[in-house]
């Protein structure tokens, strides 16, 4: 059993309706722990019935909670950020638990999923409308800015609490309502985020928390003409299965998709710096982030030197127990994720790619893999094109500025890219060249609650976090009036 000051934290029912609950036909799924396989507790499979009326519930109490003022949302919001900085420590024991990454970055993300919350409660205050210059001496033309409506959010195991918040503070902040379907993997950091939103005093039913059968959740929620708003993190694969579901709705979408981000080493690159902008880069959450570096191009005249500098850092990373202080790198989050990372290694080692260090599993769990960096990778490569999800590094070498460029824009994806140069001349041409939603540069972390945060491209469209990330729950009214 988890050791947890505050128990009350690992809910097994769902926060539905008035209240939590368990499914109506009592089904239950297992959750497990992906470091030791332990079942760490259970959720409710909910029924059909049980999410349609959560749709109801939702739809409900929505008006009710936009009739209240920016502040009074607002400061529900920030007594919850309170409740969880409060509770920070076992929320973070909680994810990793349920997710397996080390528990400095749980604790990360939990300062990082708070931060949204704290950022939209102030947001919610500026959702200004406009009044525009009359076109006409009897005409008045105004402009207002109005909640969306009922929102469902879909959400991956990557990043238990933050892609709930990040989702959930900006429609909460714009008066909507908010039914949230985290991952069947991770859902008790969702579950815990609704103990405290309920203890914060955020009326019943303005926050929901569904677990269950992931496509009869989906479908219920794509299909609802109530609601008006699906935001998703996710897949790639799935995110266009939930846009075609949402269509005969016309439901306004957010997707976070899937990235294959390029990181670029030019030669006037600082060496060291880079190698430690990669290393953050590509193995936080073991490399299971859709804005990890996916395909490094290092410029080939200072490919051996780089390349003894970073490999030097990927050996020293500690595998693990993500609970245990000083791993950095915990288990793959189930078997068919490690099967993937092997399935990749192999093709490209069949195809004549060089493993330079890794390439296995670690002894620490069944999941655990070796932090793995390999050369000589060619685009008949699985492994050139796919994104990994791993802790692996595929290096490729390119010879021009322009030949770098190319490549890093050959995907169907554009969520982040990153690159190394300290010629600012060079920093504005290839800033303008590559097509991504993000661009790192001479950094390997990018993720702010102040910058907008989405892709291009097949990764998907609209923006979490920043100014810009409210626009995503409002939508704008233009009223002409006659005032003769
Ligand atoms: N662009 C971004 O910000 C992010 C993208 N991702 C991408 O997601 C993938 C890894 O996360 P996963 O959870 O494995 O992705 P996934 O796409 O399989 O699942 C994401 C969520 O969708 C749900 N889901 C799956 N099929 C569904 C269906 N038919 N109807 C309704 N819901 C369904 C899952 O239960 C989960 O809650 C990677 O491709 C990664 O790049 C993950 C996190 C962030
Ligand atoms: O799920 C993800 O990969 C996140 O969106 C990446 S980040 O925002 O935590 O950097």
């Amino acid at each position: 059993m988890l050791k947890l000051s505050n128990p009350d934290l690992l809910k097994q029912q769902c926060l539905i309706k008035d209240g939590w609950h368990d499914s109506s036909n009592a089904a239950s799924i297992d959750v497990t722990n992906p470091f030791n396989g332990k079942i760490i507790g259970t959720i409710p499979s909910l029924t059909e019935q049980d999410i349609k009326d959560t749709v109801a519930y939702s739809h409900a109490v929505q008006q009710e909670w936009a009739a209240k003022t920016a502040q009074e949302r607002a400061d529900l919001l920030q007594k919850w950020a309170d409740l969880i900085d409060a509770n920070k420590e076992d929320l973070a024991i909680l994810m990793t638990a349920e997710q397996g990454k080390p528990i400095s970055e749980s604790r990360g993300e939990m300062g990082y999923a708070n931060s949204f919350i704290r950022w939209f409660a102030e947001e919610g205050k500026r959702i200004y409308g406009d009044v525009i210059p009359a076109t006409k001496a009897q005409l008045r033309h105004v402009i207002l800015k109005q909640p969306v409506g009922v929102c469902a959010a879909i959400t991956p195991w990557n990043f238990p609490a933050a892609m709930i918040t990040r989702k959930a503070a900006p429609a909460l902040a714009a008066g909507c309502t908010i039914i949230i379907k985290p991952a069947t993997e991770t859902p008790f950091s969702a579950l815990a985020l609704g103990v405290l939103a309920e203890q914060a005093g955020i009326p019943a039913g303005v926050i929901q928390v569904v677990t269950g059968k992931s496509s009869v959740i989906g479908d219920i929620l794509t299909g609802d003409a109530r609601i008006q708003k699906l935001s998703f993190t996710g897949s790639t694969e799935v995110g266009r299965t939930l846009m075609a579901q949402c269509a005969p709705t016309v439901k306004k979408l957010s997707l976070e998709l899937g990235g294959n981000a390029p990181f670029i080493v030019f030669d006037d690159a600082n060496l060291e710096k880079a190698a430690e902008g990669l290393i953050a880069s590509k193995f936080r959450n073991a490399g299971q982030t859709c804005v990890c570096a996916n395909r490094i191009y290092v410029q080939a005249s200072i490919k051996e030197q780089f390349l003894d500098i970073f490999v030097k850092k990927v050996q020293a990373l500690k595998v693990g127990n993500g609970a245990n202080e000083g791993v950095d790198i915990g288990p793959l989050i189930n078997q068919d994720a490690l099967e993937k990372v092997q399935a990749l290694l192999q093709d490209a080692v069949d195809k004549g790619a060089k493993l330079v260090t890794g390439g296995d599993k670690n002894k620490a769990s069944e999941l655990s893999f070796n932090p793995t960096v390999i050369t000589d990778i060619s685009l008949d490569m699985d492994i050139a094109s796919e994104e990994i999800f791993g802790p692996v590094a595929t290096i490729f070498v390119f010879e021009t500025e322009e030949e770098a460029i190319r490549a890093a824009n050959d995907t169907i994806y554009g969520l982040a890219s990153y690159f190394y140069s300290r010629d600012f001349a060079r920093a504005w041409r290839v800033t303008e060249g590559l097509e991504y939603g993000i661009i790192g540069h001479n950094t390997g972390l990018i993720s702010t609650e102040v910058a907008p945060f989405g892709g291009v491209k097949q990764s998907g469209f609209g923006r979490e976090g920043s100014k810009y990330g409210i626009e995503e729950y409002v939508v704008t009214k233009y009223w002409c009036s006659d005032i003769s």
